[in-house]
């Protein structure tokens, strides 16, 4: 039995595991090449964040980005917001892709509850990129247009980014359970041209037809000229009731054989739109670049993660949260990306174990609330599955708790490295987390990312060790995003990460960073809530919940209990003369299940007399979810600063109760 305290050290990199990782490599690159020599990974990093053009140059060299014209300087501006990066520079995300492939070899392998076990090739996830491209601009998509997805993580989103990106046009997904509300939310912000949409899907066994869903989201998004409804439930989907829609392979179809040319962008060209949202206010449409998102995720890929040609990579992600495109990223390897749609519960916990023993896959990246759920199912995945490929488990999504990674070590296997990592949609990434040179310690991510001068601030802005404190960015990452779609003059961008310290990134996360470097992130210090890859700001969930007529006001949180698992209760605020019956219960859980996501649905649902507000009307979300956390309420929030102090005592006395 190994003990689940802080720290304790569970794994250690070999000598032939350090010498063979690309970290390495690039550490002996930079010595021969730059003459450049560091003693370890603090002083490769420490660099890193001082020198930031040398860094990312070297990074850009190391890698071999593929750009048709060189850039001018690294960093134009250094300034947050408005860094500049790679001025004068003209490339193509998904042009180094394909730079990358491996002719002959499996890009892709997927499953899902609908479709077996199968693999593309490189070739011909060319082909039907070069088709699905070539049917694009037919249909009048060019560059800087919108090309919105709603599917499912299979291959065809795959080719649709990839197939948007060659051409200069922008993309973005949302996944299929995603309701309608938070799709138009979404996507009507962006105006976008062209949507492609599967016609339903599967998940746990039950079928989910979306064509409803599609139609009205035709109505909701007027922009939209077109739509691709591709064929994934039923063979033949009844297209009847859309307008100007065409089935996948009539679009594409005529496009076979088609030549995939790359549109040249600057490297702040436009990319895609990942959307984070809040409290208030529609989704923030967050907009990153070609330029920035590859050097950005060459580093993760080969540095951190520590990807290589030949490996399988999977991450357990639907088309609605970054870490699908992180899963895309793995191409930039030279990896097979592995893509899973469905229940990973279905039809028993060890669904994606199995998928890993079929697949032989390396690298397999899950939720810290999934490996959780393995514990408690008491699975034993390393006795049951033939696991003898897999070299790593990356962990994301919220803090993995001491016991899940003493349980990761005692029931997957013993020998691997286990990685915690942690950063966001805002940057699609991770800045905190694997670096394979360094020991994994229990409870702890084992180290700030390379480029990613991350610290943890105290109120006043001083930086902390050993202390938890706001997550901040002090210097510009090149995968910030560009700017918020529809936010004239960046105000929206800069009040969301600049509006606490200027000219810093705060993130919104606490941190503790250890004197050894290690460190310990204790969640959200604001209300996004990402469960089982959806995330999904907390303003969303209250439009659906307070649009019960017999609903006054409501709260959602998500707390994480001490052994790992989550707790999300629901709290509203009943109109007079109402009470909770079983059928209010019902219709609120079915209302965030349509117009949110299935995933929000609460543990629970609770009445209380009243929501506790600030003096300018916010409601307590941080606080509340730190007083069912256990922390002291006094510590967890000033009743001076409330305009109902009262309201705080109903969570007071359910954190009695509860033992938080
Ligand atoms: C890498 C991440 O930070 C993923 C997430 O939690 O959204």
């Amino acid at each position: 039995m190994i003990e689940a305290t802080e720290g304790t050290l569970l794994w250690e990199p070999s000598e032939e595991f350090k010498r063979s990782c690309t970290m390495s490599r690039y550490m002996r690159w930079l010595e021969e090449k730059r003459g450049l020599s560091f003693p370890g990974y603090r002083e490769l990093w420490e660099w890193s964040v001082t020198d930031l053009e040398a860094f990312w140059e070297s990074v850009w060299e190391f890698c071999g980005v593929k750009a048709s014209r060189p850039f001018e300087r690294v960093l134009g501006r250094r300034e947050m917001p408005g860094a500049e990066w790679f001025p004068g520079a003209e490339l193509n995300y998904a042009e180094n892709i394909f730079a990358r492939a491996r002719p002959g070899r499996d890009a892709l392998l997927f499953r899902s509850e609908l479709r077996p076990l199968a693999g593309m090739s490189w070739d011909e996830l060319r082909e039907r990129t070069a088709a699905l491209a070539a049917a694009l601009r037919e249909a009048g998509v060019g560059r800087g247009d919108r090309v919105v997805a709603y599917l499912p993580n299979i291959p065809e989103a795959v080719v649709g980014l990839l197939a948007t990106a060659s051409i200069g046009a922008v993309w973005s997904s949302c996944s299929p359970d995603f309701g309608l509300g938070s799709v138009v939310d979404r996507f009507r912000q962006i105006e976008p041209k062209v949507m492609l949409a599967a016609d339903g899907y599967r998940y746990g066994g039950r079928d989910f037809d979306r064509m409803g869903v599609v139609a009205r989201l035709q109505e909701e998004i007027p922009s939209l000229q077109k739509t691709v409804v591709l064929p994934y439930l039923n063979a033949e989907p009844d297209t009847g009731t859309l307008k100007e829609a065409v089935l996948w392979e009539e679009f594409v179809g005529p496009h076979a054989g088609a030549e995939l040319s790359f549109e040249q962008v600057p490297a702040d060209h436009p990319l895609w739109v990942l959307y984070s949202s809040g409290t208030t206010g529609l989704p923030k449409a967050i907009v990153q670049g070609h330029g920035g998102i590859l050097l950005e995720h060459l580093k993760v890929m080969l540095l951190h993660m520590d990807v290589k040609p030949g490996d399988r990579f999977f991450w357990f992600t639907t088309t609605g949260w970054m870490m699908w495109n992180i899963v895309v990223a793995s191409l930039l390897g030279g990896a097979t990306a592995l893509l899973y749609d469905g229940n990973p519960g279905y039809p028993d916990m060890n669904a994606l174990w199995r998928f890993a023993e079929e697949t032989g896959m390396n690298v397999f990246g899950t939720s810290a609330a999934y490996i959780t759920a393995c514990m408690k199912a008491g699975i034993e995945p390393g006795r049951e599955f033939d696991l003898s490929a897999l070299g790593a488990v990356g962990s994301t999504g919220s803090p993995l708790s001491p016991e899940g990674f003493v349980w990761a070590y005692e029931h997957i296997k013993r020998d691997h490295w286990l990685f915690s990592t942690s950063g966001g949609t805002d940057l699609c990434t991770a800045f905190v987390g694997g670096v394979p040179l360094l020991p994994v310690r229990c409870g702890e991510l084992q180290a700030r990312s390379l480029g990613a001068k991350v610290e943890a601030f105290d109120d006043e802005g001083n930086p902390l060790i050993d202390e938890v404190g706001e997550l901040v960015i002090t210097e510009p990452m090149p995968s910030m995003p560009l700017y918020f779609w529809n936010d004239p003059g960046g105000k929206r961008l800069r009040d969301s990460y600049f509006g606490v310290y200027p000219g810093v990134w705060r993130h919104g996360d606490w941190i503790k960073i250890k004197p050894h470097g290690g460190c310990v992130i204790y969640g959200r210090s604001d209300s996004t809530i990402n469960r089982g890859g959806v995330r999904m700001g907390t303003a969303e969930i209250y439009s659906a919940v307070e649009g019960v007529p017999q609903i006054a006001d409501s709260l959602l949180v998500d707390v994480q209990r001490p052994d790992g698992s989550a707790y999300m209760p629901l709290f509203v605020v009943l109109r007079e003369g109402e009470e909770l019956t079983e059928e209010l219960e019902a219709e609120i859980r079915r209302r965030i299940r349509e117009y949110c996501s299935p995933r929000h649905v609460p543990d629970e649902i609770l009445a209380v007399p009243e929501i506790p507000r600030t003096l300018n009307g916010k409601k307590l979300e941080v606080p509340v979810k730190k007083i069912l956390s256990g922390t002291p309420p006094e510590k967890a929030a000033s009743r001076d600063s409330l305009s109902n102090p009262r309201a705080l005592d109903a969570f007071v006395e359910l954190a009695r109760k509860i033992g938080g």
